[in-house]
């Protein structure tokens, strides 16, 4: 590996979040699911659950060119939410859906400079009751035209990208937001990647 290419690795992986992940609740559509996954690598997301309850089952998301986002993201794959839930309980402070229903408050009256996870729902279903009786909140993007709602992957990039402007003022980003252990094992395997796409 390049020198410089080391550097672009350990600066991205200093700009990964710990305290930001987003969760795909039975997203269908696979190119929605690679642009949500090339977005949360912008914005320094690491973790990204994905719950898929609907048949049939799909094994991998985005893995299909070795420039995918999804070579440097983890993804923890559900087949029921209440699993997932009780592992974002574990790591995340809070949990917000984004459901379009009248009692939604808006994206940019959230406080996003917590630990936090965002789920986004199905293309035609939205995000479902069960997912929505876990969770502690519910916001949606305020929308002025006829259409009621935004493409999963753009609802997405508008929410986290609201979230890293907040926690880049809140300092977030200034620092390594990831455990070291979690680090250093990235760094390893980023690292072994890197060797494998010199040799093919
Ligand atoms: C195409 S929408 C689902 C539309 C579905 N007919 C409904 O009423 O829920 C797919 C997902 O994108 C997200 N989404 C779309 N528009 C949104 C908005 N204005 N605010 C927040 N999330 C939105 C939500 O996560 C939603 O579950």
């Amino acid at each position: 590996m390049t020198p410089e290419r080391r550097e672009r690795l350990i600066s991205t992986l200093n700009n990964r979040q710990a305290n930001l992940t987003v969760v795909l609740e039975d997203v269908q559509d696979p190119h929605n699911a690679s642009a949500v996954l090339r977005t949360c690598d912008a914005v320094g997301i690491q973790d990204v659950y994905i719950i898929n309850t609907l048949e049939p089952r799909r094994k991998k998301w985005g893995h299909r060119s070795s420039s995918s986002a999804a070579r440097w993201l983890t993804t923890h794959q559900f087949d029921n939410a209440a699993d997932c839930f009780a592992e974002l309980r574990a790591k995340y402070d809070k949990i917000l859906t984004t459901h379009l229903s009248s009692d939604a408050v808006s994206l940019y009256d959230i406080d996003f400079s917590g630990s936090v996870a965002l789920v986004f729902g199905n293309e035609q279903m939205g995000v479902s009751q069960k997912v929505r009786d876990m969770a502690d909140g519910n916001f949606i993007i305020p929308q002025m035209g006829i259409i009621k709602s935004l493409n999963i992957s753009v609802a997405c990039a508008v929410s986290i990208y609201e979230a890293m402007r907040q926690k880049k003022l809140a300092g977030h980003y200034d620092k390594p937001g990831l455990p070291p252990e979690q680090y250093n094992t990235l760094l390893t395997e980023w690292g072994y990647k890197e060797e494998l796409d010199g040799e093919l």
